[in-house]
């Protein structure tokens, strides 16, 4: 058995409800925010279960979306003069992210500290803890927080007298990971989704500055709506909107949803064949497939990415690679894997993130990789670009 490898990709709400094995694994989220990062627990049960530990469960009770904006809402006030976009109501979506500008591919588009953060194990009742959270932040702060959409509302509950019930509503609409726990960001959970080559943000949690960071994945126009992900999208359209509908409520019709019937299907096509790679590539760790073998699946894989405009996890894929490429003591191929993983890295999860200077570091000195001469020498092969 291999030390250490690649593994599976990280996801915020794995498929297959596995844990994540790779290197890299601390890293959570960076591509997947998927928001609903919190299910409805079962009454009377005090546990919270992320999405990033098990799989999505059927969230008890009909899904009614609740709006509470107005003419003046708090929440907008949070944002400053120098963002590159504004809030905006947008038919059939509540509030969403549009640029007033161009943004650059790369571009840090928000910083955000947590309002709060919940631990994955708690010990009272969710809403109880929601509701004590809430206490002890600012006035402003809690207006933010009160003015998020939610839905997943218990049915039969009226929202005016179940203020407790509404901030758990809240909490479980719009909290994303952020390290150990879920945390709630009211700037950001104003992204919307977009399914495959829809989004053109993706935000990662950094623990060394206890913050979130979005930025532009794509050159992104001025109009344009800021989308994020809520979930794997390698997968079909029928299993995509049935997740969002269920977790989330919403009907996706997302470019990529929006497709007619043969584009979508050679869509669909494209990102089962992603899935079926990247498992594949997860093989790679107990030997099952060789290291030439390997790369030549990332390659597929990135191919296909760019056959469909899905540009995500590309630091990571590229990282992978170079992590085959030292265990197997291929040097020239392990710098030029290691320089794509700066390269998309940079974009994705900005120039200071830690995985930065790590890429960098093995695109300078392979033989300093941590996998170097795990495996038996062999040319693996280097990135098709
Ligand atoms: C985290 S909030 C996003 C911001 C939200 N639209 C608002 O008004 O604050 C998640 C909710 O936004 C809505 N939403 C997100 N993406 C959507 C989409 N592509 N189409 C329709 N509704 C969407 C759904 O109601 C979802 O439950």
């Amino acid at each position: 058995m291999r030390p250490q490898r690649p593994a599976k990709r990280q996801r915020r709400d794995p498929p297959q409800g596995a844990t994540e094995e790779s290197p890299v694994s601390h890293h959570l989220i960076y591509t997947n925010p998927s928001y609903a990062a919190i299910l409805q627990p079962p009454r009377g049960r005090f546990s919270i279960r992320t999405i990033l530990l098990t799989l999505p469960a059927a969230v008890a009770g009909f899904a009614i979306a609740y709006y509470l904006s107005s003419p003046n809402v708090p929440g907008l006030n949070i944002l400053r003069g120098s963002d590159p976009f504004v809030v905006a109501d947008l038919p059939g979506k509540g509030k969403g992210l549009v640029a007033i500008r161009d943004i650059q591919q790369g571009e840090l588009v928000i910083q955000e500290s947590p309002l709060f953060i919940v631990p994955k194990s708690i010990s009272e009742s969710p809403s109880a803890l929601i509701s004590r959270l809430l206490q002890n932040v600012s006035s402003a702060d809690r207006d933010a927080f009160l003015n998020l959409s939610y839905v997943h509302f218990p049915e039969g509950l009226d929202p005016a007298t179940h203020p407790e019930e509404v901030a758990l509503a809240i909490f479980q609409t719009n909290a994303v990971a952020a390290g150990d726990g879920v945390g709630i960001f009211p700037r950001m959970a104003r992204l919307n989704h977009g399914c495959s080559s829809a989004f053109n943000v993706v935000y990662t949690w950094r623990q060394r500055e206890q913050a979130l960071f979005v930025h532009a994945l794509k050159n992104i126009r001025k109009g344009q709506e800021l989308l994020t992900t809520y979930t794997d999208t390698k997968r079909t359209r029928k299993e995509r909107r049935s997740f969002l509908e269920q977790q989330y409520g919403f009907r996706c019709t997302c470019a990529v949803c929006s497709l007619d019937a043969a584009a979508s299907k050679a869509s669909d096509k494209r990102l089962t064949a992603i899935s079926h790679y990247y498992a594949h590539l997860a093989t790679w760790g107990s030997n099952a497939i060789s290291g030439a073998e390997a790369i030549s699946t990332i390659n597929k894989i990135w191919k296909l990415e760019d056959e469909e405009g899905y540009w995500s996890e590309r630091g990571r894929l590229a990282a992978d690679g170079a992590w085959i490429a030292a265990s197997h003591s291929d040097a020239v191929a392990a710098r030029l894997w290691a320089q794509l993983a700066v390269k998309w890295y940079t974009y994705e999860l900005g120039a200071e993130s830690e995985f930065v200077p790590e890429a960098r570091t093995t695109a300078e000195h392979p033989e300093a990789h941590p996998a170097w001469g795990s495996g038996a020498a062999m040319p693996v092969g280097r990135p098709l670009d």
